[in-house]
């Protein structure tokens, strides 16, 4: 799929949880084809930062816009995104490959083969009957990540995407973030491994006590 060249564009975001400025005036620009990395202490506000980028939060001031699109006004979620926040959650019931499914229908952009490949890369395919209740905590984490790469979203935020991983695990990601990279995709990343960090980004922005900059 040929993607536009992607950009966010943020200006003073803040956002106020409990009196407290979580975020607290952040500007920066991200565009396609590139890495940046968010870096804070636990608590700092990269989940929330993560958050108000795809929608999911509405900024207490500021602006986000995706592509020109100010979004919350113009758009209420960017139109091509792939999302890890916190820990994946699928239906138990269902096998990875129904529930990639189930996602897969609301967009229809996508085959069962594709889905299958995705399976295949994130080395899923060979558990494609055994129902998500019964993955462990890597086999979630994996299918997280099919979810997010497999429609291959102009926009990616991982935000803890390494976590349960193990180190071929971690590989594979890599690979991923860094085809996506070339197809000109946007990706943020933020993560406790700061090698896999630092290897990635291409910048590196730091959050500390809600104020945004960017780094060496
Ligand atoms: N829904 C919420 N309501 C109130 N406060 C919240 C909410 N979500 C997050 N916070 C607070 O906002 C601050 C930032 O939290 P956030 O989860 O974004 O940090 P983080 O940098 O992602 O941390 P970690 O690295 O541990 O995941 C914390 O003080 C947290 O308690």
């Amino acid at each position: 799929m040929k993607i536009n060249h992607t950009e966010i564009e943020i200006e003073q975001l803040t956002k106020v949880l409990h009196n407290q400025n979580v975020i607290d005036g952040a500007n920066a620009y991200f565009e396609g084809g590139r890495v940046y990395g968010i870096q804070g202490d636990s608590g700092s506000g990269k989940s929330v930062f993560f958050s108000m980028l795809c929608g999911l939060v509405r900024p207490t001031a500021g602006s986000i816009r995706i592509n020109q699109k100010l979004l919350g006004t113009d758009i209420m979620q960017p139109d091509s995104i792939g999302v890890m926040i916190g820990r994946p959650a699928f239906l138990a019931e269902y096998t990875g490959f129904q529930n990639l499914q189930l996602l897969a229908a609301v967009r229809q952009e996508i085959s069962n083969t594709n889905i299958r490949k995705m399976m295949d890369l994130v080395k899923l395919g060979s558990k494609e009957r055994r129902r998500y209740g019964a993955y462990t905590s890597q086999m979630r984490q994996r299918l997280g990540i099919a979810a997010a790469f497999m429609e291959q979203p102009e926009i990616l935020l991982l935000d803890g995407a390494t976590s349960e991983l193990d180190p071929g695990g971690v590989d594979m990601l890599m690979d991923l973030i860094r085809r996506a990279r070339e197809r000109d995709a946007l990706i943020l990343l933020s993560d406790r491994n700061e090698g896999f960090l630092r290897e990635l980004s291409d910048e590196i922005y730091y959050l500390l006590e809600g104020k945004l900059s960017a780094g060496a």
